[in-house]
């Protein structure tokens, strides 16, 4: 056989199309706010080892014998409050965040998107993007704040494709960017409007990130550090409150081990015991509003707070499709496409 007969094997796009994709990633919801969804999803997730690191032969048992039977019908219970009519908000905004992205970058690009559990898979995505002609594409996990339970099972999971193609696309990925001042500058605007729209004055704005097991900061996870340099810049940008201060907490505590501190719901009552009549709070971390900002924080973190003595109560939007978000979007985008487009 010479060259001139050699086939393209079959998962190849077209040689030279010359074309580059962009598959924006998160993580994921279920399809339904239904009990039977929301298991399929947490079975999917909650079996990441890099989610729990606890070998699955101790593991699993419990997954599925506790877990699995217990949790979707109240997580279930909580979806339904924020679904929409398009569905779950972190898949409608994730989805508008694509779209806004593609008319942005134009047509020398594909942009695609994706979820780590469920549905549209990684996978899929990136066998769609290179039957377009895609033969480079950027992973564009949207996790400001790097972990190993977020941004490396995403790229673990494209890798697991590629591992099945005789020839493969290149790829880059998104670094994280928790400390980029396109990033805190974003997230200043966003929120210095959002504060001036309330009709009262925070005490405190609490900045609330989502937990991970105190385990991973021992084992060497930047994650909290990431949350905590977040903070710390967005703090030294944002322009001065009259009577405002910060405060850092980490949510959504899950299992019995012991989680970062200090968490959201404990400083949210503490707060309220020290005399803090108002606050608002925001959550960085999240690149679009789901689930653990719709309900967990601006329903039951109203709840708690006022519970504990507090009066007026606002939780601020994410970054979602608003422009200072799709600006920085674009921005780190751009560059890692850089030398590509
Ligand atoms: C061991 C459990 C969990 C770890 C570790 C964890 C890390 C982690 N998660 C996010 C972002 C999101 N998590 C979301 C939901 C969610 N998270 C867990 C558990 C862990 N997360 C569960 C069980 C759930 C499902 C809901 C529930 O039953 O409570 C979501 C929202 C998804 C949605 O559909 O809206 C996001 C986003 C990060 C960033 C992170 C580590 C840094
Ligand atoms: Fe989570
Ligand atoms: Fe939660």
């Amino acid at each position: 056989m010479t060259w001139q007969d050699q086939r393209l094997p079959s998962d190849h796009p077209p040689v030279n199309s010359g074309k580059v994709g962009v598959l924006v990633i998160n993580l994921g919801t279920p399809e339904a706010p239904t009990t039977q969804s929301v298991k399929t999803y947490l079975a999917e997730f909650l079996s990441d080892r890099r989610v729990v690191e606890i070998p699955p032969i101790a593991w699993q048992p419990i997954l599925r014998g506790i877990i699995l039977n217990t949790r979707p019908k109240k997580s279930a219970a909580a979806y339904k409050k924020v679904w929409t009519e398009e569905g779950s908000p972190l898949e409608y905004i994730t989805r508008g965040q694509a779209e806004r992205l593609q008319e942005r970058l134009g047509d020398a690009v594909n942009v695609s998107w994706a979820m780590r559990y469920g549905k549209p898979s990684i996978p899929d995505e990136i066998q769609k993007l290179m039957d377009s002609g895609c033969d480079r594409i950027l992973l564009a996990p949207l996790y400001p704040q790097y972990s190993g339970a977020t941004t490396a099972t995403v790229i673990d999971k494209a890798a697991e494709k590629l591992k099945e193609m005789r020839w493969q696309a290149s790829l880059r990925t998104l670094p994280p960017y928790h400390d980029d001042p396109a990033y805190i500058d974003a997230l200043s605007k966003d929120l210095t409007a959002q504060l001036d729209a309330l009709d009262f004055d925070p005490e405190v704005l609490l900045l609330s990130f989502h937990g991970m097991p105190q385990r991973t900061l021992d084992l060497g996870d930047p994650y909290h550090c990431h949350c905590r340099k977040t903070a710390r810049l967005l703090e030294e940008r944002m322009t001065p409150r009259k009577s405002m201060r910060f405060e850092t907490s980490f949510q959504s505590r899950f299992g019995n081990a012991k989680w970062l501190e200090p968490a959201t719901d404990d400083t949210l009552e503490r707060l309220a015991g020290e005399g803090v009549k108002n606050i608002a709070i925001a959550a960085p971390g999240f690149s679009a509003d789901c689930l653990e900002t719709l309900e967990e924080l601006a329903l039951e973190g109203k709840e708690q707070f006022e519970e504990a003595g507090g009066e007026n109560f606002a939780a601020l939007s994410c970054l979602n499709t608003g422009t200072p978000g799709m600006d920085m979007l674009e921005h780190i985008i751009r560059r890692e496409l850089s030398g590509w487009t």
